[in-house]
């Protein structure tokens, strides 16, 4: 009921076209079907004495005061008409109904997604990559296909009502009868829902933990294979693929079971009318068709109702899961930054910073100067706090105490898109698109040129082996860069991190898959950028080191200027 609640708060336009046409075409289809009945009587010659007095009134005279003579023909005509509006209306709330469930899909992966995006950078590193690519992929869909249920149980509510409408003009005690017999069976088969949502809910989390273990499991199959210690991994999977069969068999049991348990006590209850409204009750023959038709219909009406019902169950569960990452996404928003637009002429410095992850302090009144148009490398044991002083220059963390300076303006009061945009980052891991070189380069902003994109190519070094390509940089990179060697891909990243022309270059370890010619050649690049690059560097590497215009060692929480002989020895 819930769920029909939410669809209806976010959705109303939608819903009140889907279910006002659904309601009007089952009027027409009840009106279609009433007029059987004085059809066959006129057919049978018989007027009056087969039905119940009121409903063949009232048919009559609805029929006078429209002016329409109860002919063979009108009658045709009218059940022809009934169904040809049913049939349409159900087609335009049907088409709707298309419409609002691919409406839904979208919405809700865009909701995730710009939740994701807007989230605080430490929310985004608690997430699993399988849970977030679930919700977007199994947990949208299955929610969006939650409002055809919803639909579906609409249609077929309204069209239970005016059957039952029919049924009780036609004879009320016997349309009663069947309604309490209707109840008793939904009630006999209740349980059949609650193992269904029972077998979603599980279902739901065990999707969640698949995708989960699918990519954890992917991102470190080499590895694990190389070692041949990719067997426990399997074991796992096979053990969560099987557990989801099992809820997909229960969930299948329950479904058949509530229909065919349906259909026997349905028909076992039809012939025992049939055969007591003929035998006891003496009923006209005309009038029994007519009722069976419509207690049929009214029968198996209800009972897709439940049908449908214990479909929307089995879903729910993922609908909740979806609105529950979306709403957790929301709550862990980027606390707002301000407005004013950055510059970088005089440098960067990190003031009596203080920093940690939850309880575990990292950086305490940290102090850092990174002067602009310069190179500043970082060094420091792992663990140290290296990243995490990135991480706060970008503004993906907010210090504790402190502040990022940023030509003396602190970065909570600047633009932090604005900031962002004027950084290049290049990271350890090297992670390319499935895509062409031109465009792992160009990615995330439409702005670069294809000159741009072939002069930063250049500037990193790759311009060599990228002419040597058949297809140059047209030349499709493969699934995560598989095409060529770490060094290649770590040459086309930091690429991409130049071809914007940043005012501040970040290399994270980023030269450590090059080899010593290459890594010597992307640092005389570098450091022949010129003074409209600040260069930041976390490295280890001697030949950055000896580049670089300040070493920083950073360890226990603090940052140690080092004098060129202590940076040279450092470089070993
Ligand atoms: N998201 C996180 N949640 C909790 N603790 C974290 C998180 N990221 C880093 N840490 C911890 O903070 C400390 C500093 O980590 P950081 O990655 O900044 O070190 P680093 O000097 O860059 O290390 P490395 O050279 O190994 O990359 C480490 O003890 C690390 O375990």
């Amino acid at each position: 009921m819930q769920l029909i609640k939410a669809f209806f708060k976010q959705y109303p336009a939608q819903c009140l076209v889907v279910w006002s046409c659904l309601i009007v075409a089952s009027i027409a289809e009840g009106l279609s079907l009433s007029t059987l009945l004085p059809m066959l009587s006129i057919a049978t010659g018989n007027q009056s004495g087969m039905v119940d007095e009121k409903t063949s009134d009232f048919l009559t005279a609805a029929l006078h005061d429209l002016a329409i003579s109860p002919t063979i023909g009108t009658m045709v005509l009218i059940v022809l008409v009934g169904l040809v509006i049913k049939a349409l209306l159900t087609l335009l709330a049907y088409r709707q109904v298309g419409f609002t469930v691919a409406a839904i899909a979208t919405d809700v992966r865009l909701a995730f997604l710009r939740a994701l995006s807007a989230s605080r950078w430490e929310y985004f590193l608690r997430q699993r990559t399988g849970r977030l690519a679930n919700s977007i992929s199994t947990e949208a869909s299955s929610s969006a296909s939650a409002f055809q249920s919803v639909a579906a149980l609409a249609a077929l509510l309204s069209q239970s009502v005016v059957f039952i409408g029919v049924a009780l003009l036609i004879n009320w005690r016997i349309a009663l009868l069947a309604l309490a017999v209707g109840a008793v069976i939904f009630g006999l088969l209740k349980v059949m829902v609650s193992i269904s949502r029972d077998a979603g809910g599980r279902q739901k989390g065990l999707f969640q933990q698949l995708m989960s273990l699918m990519t954890d499991s992917l991102s470190s199959l080499k590895p694990l294979k190389s070692m041949a210690r990719e067997g426990e991994m399997d074991d796992l999977l096979e053990r969560q693929t099987r557990e989801l069969n099992a809820t997909m068999r229960t969930q299948v049991l329950a479904s058949e079971v509530l229909k065919a348990m349906q259909e026997l006590l349905i028909g076992l209850v039809l012939v025992a009318g049939v055969a007591v409204s003929l035998l006891i009750w003496k009923l006209q023959l005309a009038e029994i068709m007519v009722l069976t038709i419509v207690l049929a219909r009214m029968l198996t009406r209800l009972s897709k109702v439940q049908q449908e019902y214990q479909k929307l169950a089995s879903k729910e569960a993922f609908y909740w899961a979806m609105t529950e990452a979306v709403d957790e996404a929301r709550a862990a928003r980027e606390q707002p930054f301000g407005s004013r637009t950055p510059t970088l002429t005089s440098g960067i410095h990190l003031a009596a910073l203080d920093f940690g992850y939850g309880d575990s302090r990292v950086l305490e009144q940290f102090e850092l100067e990174i002067p602009a148009g310069e190179v500043t490398a970082l060094i420091g044991p792992s663990g140290a706090g290296k990243t995490t002083a990135v991480d706060l220059i970008i503004g993906l963390l907010r210090a504790g105490k402190g502040d990022v300076l940023v030509d003396g303006v602190p970065l909570t009061d600047i633009d932090i898109r604005k900031w962002r945009g004027m950084i290049g980052y290049v990271p350890q891991d090297t992670v390319l698109l499935h895509d062409t070189i031109l465009n792992n380069v160009r990615i995330g902003n439409a702005d670069i040129t294809e000159a741009d994109a072939l002069w930063a190519l250049d500037k990193a070094g790759a311009s060599g082996f990228v002419a040597e390509l058949e297809e140059g940089a047209n030349t499709v990179v493969g699934e995560h860069g598989a095409r060529f060697s770490g060094g290649q891909r770590q040459r086309i990243v930091i690429a991409r991190a130049l071809a914007h022309r940043p005012k501040l270059l970040i290399l994270d370890e980023a030269t450590s898959a090059l080899d010593p010619a290459t890594e010597r050649a992307v640092s005389q690049t570098l450091r022949g950028l010129g003074r409209d690059y600040t260069v930041l560097a976390i490295s280890h590497r001697p030949t950055l080191m000896e580049l670089a215009d300040h070493v920083y060692r950073i360890e226990n929480g603090k940052a140690w200027r080092l004098n060129r002989d202590q940076a040279s020895a450092e470089a070993g």
